[in-house]
């Protein structure tokens, strides 16, 4: 699909957390949101998302993430309304998370780490025809950030839990479908800060609207263990390498204003 990003993958290695140089680079993600800095802003909309489960298609290692791909050639699954003035296509959706529970999300409230947060990357279908294109223009991009806390089971995450083990190898891919994304969700989904913002791994363009949910969603410790079974590393490499720990560290402001939809 379009949205498959082998090709940005060639300049990634696991952990390059260093310096990238970026152009600019005064609008980089992520970052701490200072709940009492937000600025509340009326005009802000609920978020309007219709997700078709049938244009999930793969669910594969990257090497840096898993991550679940939908079919993003039609407009079958797609985000609107929020902050947005556009129609955006769901392209895929992937996790960050730690080597504990103590820490692993890559946006922090008020400095409060999360043990894994949710992306679901989406890209906007009015102004462009591909991806590719979406991914180096001004807020060609929107990501919904969903933190997760450990608590009880989530019954809609399993699926996707019992197929980490045929993809624990970087470059390993199998089939997934029919996965509704909107289950990853929190029930409010009206509740969200959101600023102007870029990629957390390369190209780390700075083209994304970023929409992060107030409320978190709970998965279970064993769930998260086995998100942590994956490997960074191929079935040939002689040295395996688990895949924790794959945040990127956060960026200044710079002067950026985090708006919120409630107050
Ligand atoms: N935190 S984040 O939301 O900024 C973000 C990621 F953290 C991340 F890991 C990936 S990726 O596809 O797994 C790795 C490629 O960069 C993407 N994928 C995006 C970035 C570049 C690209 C190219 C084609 C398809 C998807 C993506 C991503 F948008
Ligand atoms: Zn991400």
């Amino acid at each position: 699909t379009a949205c498959s990003s082998k090709f940005v993958l060639s300049q990634m290695h696991p952990m390059w957390q260093g310096p990238l140089a970026v152009p600019g680079g005064d609008r980089q993600s992520p970052i701490d949101i200072v709940v009492r800095k937000s600025i509340f802003d009326g005009e802000l909309k609920p978020l309007v998302t219709s997700y078709d489960p049938r244009t999930c298609q793969q669910i594969w290692n990257n090497g840096y993430s898993f991550l679940v791909e939908y079919d993003d050639t039609t407009d079958k699954s797609t985000l609107k309304g929020g902050p947005l003035k556009d129609k955006f296509r769901l392209c895929q959706f992937h996790f960050h998370w730690g080597e504990t529970n103590a820490w692993g999300s890559e946006h922090t409230v008020d400095r409060k780490l999360f043990p894994a947060e949710l992306h679901l990357v989406h890209w906007n279908a009015d102004k462009y025809s591909l991806f590719e294109e979406a991914v180096m223009e001004d807020n060609g991009l929107a990501v919904i950030g969903v933190f997760l806390k450990v608590g009880k089971r989530h019954e809609g995450l399993q699926k996707l839990v019992d197929a980490l083990p045929a993809i624990r190898h970087k470059d390993s891919v199998v089939e997934f479908n029919r996965f509704d994304p909107a289950c990853l969700l929190p029930t409010n989904t009206d509740n969200y800060w959101t600023y102007h913002g870029s990629l957390t791994t390369p190209p780390l363009t700075e083209s994304v609207t970023w929409i992060i949910m107030k409320q978190h969603i709970e998965v279970s410790h064993d769930q998260l263990a086995v998100f942590r079974s994956l490997l960074f590393t191929s079935a040939e490499e002689e040295v395996q390498k688990s895949m924790v720990n794959n945040f990127r560290v956060q960026q200044p402001l710079r002067g950026r204003a985090v708006r919120s939809s409630f107050i």
